[in-house]
């Protein structure tokens, strides 16, 4: 499978090559790579063995590598003369960057770096592609001058000799074995035995190794950090595909199977005409909606933000960690939580492989894991929170991702209950500022009790994980609320379309009204009529949307190749497609299997032949 994956992987990698050329002769724009992963992940249902060079190795060579450096390997890589992976996580550490074990140990008499994985626990584990696709990697190491730590840096270096391919002098590299998925992603180890490479194969566009073995900070230690951030942001890109291919397939399905009258006598309605089936595809549709947009908002900040960390401009850096993480984990959980809802909504023909429904499941889950554990970044936000309340006792101005939260924490009390969108969306965004507020209590209270602050994080960490998944809901809803309500281009849209986005907003913040309903109960008072109101409008919406449900997920314009689903094909032939894929089952090749003769009739006849003797 893996060989099968690289040939797949290098033909859509040429295709696509010829692609930007034509579209972005020469460009050095970071989309055509993206959409090139996109592409050819899409393509290859086990998983891009290339993913993580087109998204990790090649970004870190241009953001983190001098001018220098990139015309050295950046060119190369970009051009895919050579192939890499970023090689961070370890065998005994993936979360906490500080305790890696991998080291660098500067040598001033040859101008080298002498690098090892000092122990089983310090082999890097993990890393996409290292198992047999790469020839060089990213190699994340703490860095010793004089056996004195500097912190973590980065170094180029070869593990494979580009003719043969085999493993160098001290280089201890192979897969790591079967996975859930992405089993075509040869994910490997690496062990390195006092491994030589040159001082300029350390990355040094932030922090410098001088020849005679002076380091020179950089001046904001978080940039080495960014290559996570761009992953993080492709996350959220990435999984609202993978929930959006979900919704188009189970709408098509939804549409086409007949199931249980709804009125006796009457004929099997398509199943979408269940409400219940309706409150589980319409929602997964719209939040596959609501998280591309919150995506490409994201990546946006994060070209703005990376343009100016390259004029050295890190005042952005804190914004978009934050929202780099919280949206990274928000889809990542809302869409392996919608994909296996949407599986669940196509029956038993949802668990078939031909639906390609688990598979895509296996792609978006591990989502939740890489790039930073979901709720080891949610405390990273909560933390970040934190600090930002700080500022607000202080009346100090917050970042515009976070000014909502200053405005709450003016309000004395939630005002008359509207129920309208601007009324829960202030819900939302009013119970995530009175979680943050009882989080710092608490916090600050451990704080103030002499406990240090990563103690006070950790026993605070329910209440911060609650803050941070708030800040997350009122964040996405209200980018989708200033999309639909406030866009520049609303008056180019039809009322038709602007109606069909509007549902989609109502639907949107009635739907996490209702998850987070006890939150918000916490911090306002809203009587039964006004839940039992929302209720009704809930009801309503879902068959508002009904008829627009198959023309929004068309919308998504996936073709059949890219869903590889019998029951989400285009032509809505799905019984046809099931039954084909059947008799191609290879069990199906012979009307008599061989394990009859060889198990089955012994031991039936062992069986029989008791039965006779026990009745004598
Ligand atoms: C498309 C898919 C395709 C699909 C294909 C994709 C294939 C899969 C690719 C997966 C590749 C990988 O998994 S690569 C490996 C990914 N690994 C990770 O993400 C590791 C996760 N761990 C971490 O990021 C770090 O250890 C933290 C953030 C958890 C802790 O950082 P720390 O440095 O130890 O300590 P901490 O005190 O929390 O942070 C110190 C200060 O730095 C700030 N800070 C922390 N991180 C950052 C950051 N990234 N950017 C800016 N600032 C940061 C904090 O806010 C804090 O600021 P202040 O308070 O001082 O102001
Ligand atoms: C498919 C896949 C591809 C990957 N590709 C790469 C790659 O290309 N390059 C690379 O370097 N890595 C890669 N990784 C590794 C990935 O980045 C790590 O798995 C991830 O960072 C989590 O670290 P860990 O596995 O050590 O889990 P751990 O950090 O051990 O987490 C285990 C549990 O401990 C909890 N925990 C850890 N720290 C804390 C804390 N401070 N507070 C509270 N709870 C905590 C976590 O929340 C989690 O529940 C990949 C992983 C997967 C699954």
């Amino acid at each position: 499978m893996a060989s099968m994956s690289v040939k797949h992987a290098i033909a859509a990698a040429k295709k696509l090559r010829s692609l930007q050329e034509r579209f972005n002769p020469g460009g050095s724009d970071i989309y055509p790579a993206l959409m090139g992963d996109e592409a050819i992940t899409a393509l290859i249902p086990s998983g891009n063995p290339l993913s993580v060079h087109i998204l990790m190795f090649t970004r870190a060579l241009r953001e983190q590598g001098t001018d220098e450096q990139y015309e050295k390997f950046g060119r190369r890589a970009d051009n895919n003369e050579i192939i890499g992976t970023f090689a961070q996580t370890e065998l005994g550490h993936g979360t906490y960057l500080r305790g890696l074990e991998a080291r660098a140990d500067y040598d001033r008499g040859t101008e080298e770096f002498v690098l090892n994985t000092p122990k089983l626990s310090s082999y890097k584990w993990w890393p996409g592609g290292l198992g047999q696709t790469c020839n060089y990697c990213i190699f994340v190491a703490q860095l010793y001058i004089d056996n004195e730590a500097k912190g973590m840096a980065m170094f180029v270096v070869q593990i494979r000799d580009e003719e043969t391919h085999m493993p160098l002098p001290g280089v201890h590299v192979g897969e790591i074995g079967k996975k859930m998925g992405l089993n075509g992603v040869n994910n490997g180890f690496l062990g390195l035995k006092d491994y030589r490479v040159p001082r300029l194969n350390m990355l040094m566009r932030h922090q410098q190794v001088l020849p005679d073995g002076r380091f020179v900070k950089s001046p904001v230690s978080q940039v080495s950090y960014f290559p996570m951030v761009f992953v993080r942001c492709m996350v959220a890109r990435q999984n609202s595909n993978y929930l959006a291919q979900a919704a188009t397939i189970a709408t098509r399905y939804s549409v086409i199977r007949r199931q249980s009258p709804i009125e006796e006598g009457q004929p099997e309605p398509k199943i979408l005409e269940h409400l219940t089936q309706q409150m589980k595809v319409i929602p997964e549709i719209v939040t596959a909606v609501v998280y591309r947009l919150a995506a490409a908002n994201l990546q946006n900040m994060y070209n703005e933000t990376a343009e100016a960390v390259y004029r050295k401009d890190f005042s952005r850096l804190p914004e978009l960690h934050a929202l780099a993480c919280i949206l990274k984990v928000a889809t990542s959980y809302d869409s392996t939580y919608g994909i296996e809802r949407l599986r669940q909504a196509c029956g038993g023909h949802g668990y078939l492989t031909a639906g390609n429904l688990g598979n895509i499941f296996a792609m978006a889950a591990p989502a939740c894991t890489y790039e930073g554990e979901n709720s080891v970044l949610y405390l990273q936000v909560g933390k970040i929170l934190m600090k930002n309340w700080s500022q607000v006792l202080a009346g100090r101005e917050l970042m515009p991702s976070m000014a909502y939260i200053s405005e709450c924490s003016k309000m004395t009390s939630f005002p008359q209950w509207t129920g309208s969108w601007e009324c829960l969306l202030k819900a939302i965004q009013y119970a995530c500022v009175g979680s943050i507020r009882l989080a710092f209590q608490s916090y600050n209270a451990r704080v103030q009790s002499a406990q240090s602050q990563t103690a006070a994080v950790n026993y605070s960490g329910l209440e911060l994980t609650k803050a941070a998944e708030l800040h997350g809901r009122s964040y996405v809803a209200g980018n989708f609320y200033q999309q639909i309500v406030n866009s520049p281009n609303k008056h180019q849209r039809s009322p038709q379309f602007q109606k069909v986005l509007e549902n989609m907003l109502e639907l949107h913040l009635i739907q996490i009204f209702f998850r987070h309903l006890g939150d918000i109960l916490r911090f306002i008072r809203i009587t039964e009529d006004e839940i039992s109101a929302l209720q009704r409008r809930l009801e309503e919406v879902l068959k508002e949307l009904r008829p627009d449900a198959v023309a929004i997920t068309d919308a998504f314009d996936f073709n059949d190749k890219i869903l590889s689903s019998a029951l989400g094909c285009y032509d809505g032939n799905v019984y046809e497609r099931l039954f084909e894929a059947a008799l191609k089952h290879p069990l199906n090749r012979k009307s008599v299997p061989d394990f009859f003769e060889a198990h089955l009739k012994p031991f039936m006849k062992e069986n029989a032949d008791n039965a006779k003797k026990s009745k004598l």
